[in-house]
């Protein structure tokens, strides 16, 4: 039977080729059986991450709710102008934007110092004279948001009492957030006031709503605007689109937006924002926002550069909570993640950690996304010192703190593809923090150790095989 094993097959291949360091496997624990058992297999109802449904309206709610500052990134802006020869402008300080000083107090009271890197481009763009088209693309976190609100403050003229800007968000909570942003900066200026075209929110129509700023979702912001007229859209100054991305990919939003958007003036101002820029974004945008300026920033690029990746072979699940228990108990883990490929796997590995006293936060697809939100932050606050979760749940989250990340199962993409963008998003580090990591992978089948060894090939940088019953070896992977 062992000599069938596909683990002792891996074995010998890698005796043979020298590649790997000779590693002294105890009887114990030489894999003899690399079938996973039928209780494991994933079950109707206990669904692989990549069957749950991908929301990206709730990642990227999850994504505001949790962060509280500025996504680093040291990337060049790129610009492309609507008018190559027209000087391009970008600013170092907010001072230098000549915002009212009401507005000027709202950014600083937020604690701004000075502009994002994409608000030192954008910024002097939007506030331009006369205003100008502007569609642009960074990920989350990079300071979208505050830009396109102090825009909208910026052209509101307060003794006008009619609607003079839009926003488009795609669901309620992201329409909410934003509209928080607008009552934080402009805090020192009352005279603005905020009105949301969001579900619940009646309107009889007959007279004209005041409110200056209107934010709310295309459905009920359409209603507003052309069944209940409480809208004038002639008099709409500035109209922005937020969240693209997230937009394209709900029901109706799409149309909704474009016709809206028709409706406007054409001297209005169009700017579009969005995190990522697939064709489909992108020719949506194009629709919206005619003649525009273009500005992206690159991601900042992760690397597996600083990071010591190893794979342990494990019969079962069972022998990966034991491996697990060794990792303990061999080296110092101040926090951990540990992803898993099923939320019934997540959630039972959660239980034995638990139970053998680790304080453990199981973050799950069920969840809200504000409880999700609560257990991001207490983990990042460090009261939890593992963090068990799927890759879906997890996507979009960067902890930065943590320096050893287990995948309890090699990541596949929704076709049962090595997803080597996952696994790099895992366990990669942006080059800039160049902090030292440690990635642990398990693997319990030949299929896994497939994907692994495909992973290996696509980054050209060596897994190397652990025994984590070797102390002496477990010793040297924690310096
Ligand atoms: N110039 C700045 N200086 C310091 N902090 C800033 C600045 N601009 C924005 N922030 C803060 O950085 C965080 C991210 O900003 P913002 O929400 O505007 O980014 P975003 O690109 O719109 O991302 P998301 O779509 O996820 O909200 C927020 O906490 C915001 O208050």
């Amino acid at each position: 039977m062992a000599t069938d094993s596909w683990a002792l097959s891996v074995d010998q291949q890698e005796a043979t080729t020298k590649i790997f360091e000779v590693l002294r496997i105890r009887e114990s624990r030489v894999v003899q059986n690399a079938e996973v058992k039928e209780t494991e297999k994933p079950t109707d109802g206990d669904k692989s991450d990549e069957e749950e449904k991908e929301d990206r309206a709730a990642q990227s709610l999850l994504n505001k709710l949790i962060r509280n500052s500025l996504v680093n990134n040291t990337n060049q802006v790129e610009v492309l102008q609507r008018d190559p020869n027209s000087p391009l402008y970008s600013v170092k300080t907010f001072e230098e934007l000549h915002l009212k000083p009401q507005l000027l107090q709202g950014v600083y009271a937020m604690g701004f110092n000075r502009p994002s890197k994409i608000q030192e481009t954008a910024l002097p763009m939007m506030l331009a004279e006369p205003p100008q088209n502007l569609i642009a693309q960074s990920q989350s976190g990079t300071g979208k948001t505050a830009a396109f609100v102090l825009a909208m403050l910026s052209h509101v003229d307060p003794a006008n009492k009619w609607t003079q800007c839009l926003c488009l968000s795609p669901t309620y909570e992201l329409a909410l957030q934003t509209g928080k942003v607008v009552e934080q900066m402009g805090k020192f200026y009352p005279e603005v006031k905020l009105a949301y075209a969001i579900r619940g929110n009646r309107m009889d129509g007959g007279s004209k709503i005041q409110e200056q700023i209107v934010i709310g979702t295309p459905g009920t912001m359409s209603d507003w605007l052309t069944k209940k007229k409480v809208i004038d859209p002639k008099k709409v100054r500035v109209f922005v689109l937020d969240e693209a991305d997230v937009m394209i990919g709900m029901q109706g939003h799409q149309d909704q937006s474009i016709r809206i958007q028709r409706k406007l003036p054409e001297d209005c101002q169009m700017l579009l924002f969005s995190a990522t820029f697939e064709d489909t974004v992108w020719q949506f945008a194009e629709r919206i926002v005619p003649d525009p300026n273009v500005i992206r920033l690159k991601r900042e690029e992760e690397t597996l550069d600083t990071i010591k990746q190893y794979y342990v072979l494990c019969r079962d699940r069972q022998d990966k909570f034991n491996a697990l228990c060794n990792i303990y108990g061999a080296i110092t883990i101040a926090q951990a993640m540990i992803f898993c490929h099923t939320r019934r796997t997540a959630a039972w590995l959660s239980a034995k950690m638990a139970a053998d006293g680790h304080q453990v936060a199981l973050l799950s697809g069920e969840l809200a996304v504000e409880q999700r939100a609560a257990i991001i932050d207490r983990f990042r606050e460090g009261k939890e010192k593992v963090l068990i979760t799927t890759n879906v749940c997890a996507r979009g989250i960067d902890v930065e703190q943590v320096s050893v990340v287990i995948n309890l199962d090699p990541p596949l993409d929704k076709d049962g593809n090595p997803d080597n963008e996952t696994y790099l998003h895992r366990i990669g580090r942006t080059g800039r923090f160049g902090k030292r990591g440690l990635a642990i992978n398990m693997v319990d089948s030949r299929q896994s150790m497939a994907v692994l060894r495909a992973i290996e090939e696509h980054f050209n940088k060596k897994i190397v095989k652990l025994d984590t019953g070797d102390l002496d070896e477990m010793e040297k992977i924690a310096h």
